[in-house]
């Protein structure tokens, strides 16, 4: 796919998404969002409980595609891509965070990362994807951690796993969903000092949604959701 588009990896125009309740009624959950996410730069959604922030990057993370308006990848319309393109773009280009760490339980260190490499276009022979996830451990600060399972590592080191995880595909984009809600402050700030570091390193958009203002103050640019309407509150040019 071509990169071109002003530095722009993704553009939003006017996305609506909605859900049918139980009560015949439906709600509006994206209300006309507009966004310009470009390569290298951050990005933080805030806003209340309910206020549609999940919704929204459940969209942009390609997880969800239903909704109206118009969503640009790399300058392509990603309405006009099958479920399966949708999900091999997916894989191949978007990491994703979450704030419950979301590491399986029973495969080591090691294989948590290794699963990406594994379902991604690019394919590597053994040799080379052990060489990649020693590279990772090493980006993220857990060398000689490899052969632990999550449950014998502490809050912050299986967040760093998630986070060379994230990696492990070279990806385009990084999209956290709460990624320092589970940490106390001062690992909460290494983790986004990690995630800053490895963004512009490797020149990758980063989305995080989260509820601490702190956090969202270390991005470049700040979203607020209210009720469904994204309004842009902080902008670094
Ligand atoms: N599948 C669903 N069925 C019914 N209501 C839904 C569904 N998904 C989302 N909602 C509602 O849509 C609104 C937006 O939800 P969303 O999870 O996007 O908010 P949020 O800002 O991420 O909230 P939080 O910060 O609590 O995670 C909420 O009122 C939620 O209850």
């Amino acid at each position: 796919m071509e990169k071109t588009n002003g530095g722009n990896l993704i553009q939003i125009k006017n996305l609506v998404a909605t859900v049918n309740l139980n009560n015949g009624d439906t709600l509006v959950t994206v209300n006309k969002a507009n966004m310009e996410l470009k390569r290298g730069n951050s990005y933080a959604i805030v806003g209340k409980s309910g206020s549609g922030k999940t919704s929204l990057i459940s969209i942009i993370g390609l997880l969800n595609h239903s909704y109206q308006g118009e969503f640009l990848y790399n300058g392509m319309s990603v309405s006009t891509l099958t479920d399966s393109q949708l999900s091999m773009l997916r894989a191949s280009n978007i990491g994703f965070v979450f704030q419950n760490y979301s590491l399986i339980k029973h495969l080591r260190v090691w294989e948590n990362i290794e699963l990406p490499l594994l379902y991604s276009k690019k394919k590597m022979n053994t040799r080379q994807r052990k060489e990649a996830i020693r590279n990772l451990l090493q980006s993220v600060g857990l060398e000689g951690k490899e052969n632990d399972y999550p449950s014998n590592l502490s809050g912050g080191e299986q967040q760093r796993v998630a986070i060379a995880r994230a990696l492990a595909v070279s990806p385009e984009a990084i999209l956290c969903d709460e990624p320092t809600g589970a940490l106390d402050k001062k690992t909460g700030k290494q983790i986004m000092d990690l995630l800053h570091q490895v963004v512009l390193k490797n020149g990758i958009m980063l989305l995080i949604v989260t509820h601490d203002l702190d956090i969202a103050k270390t991005c470049n640019t700040i979203f607020e959701m209210d009720g469904g309407r994204l309004q842009c509150v902080k902008y670094d040019s």
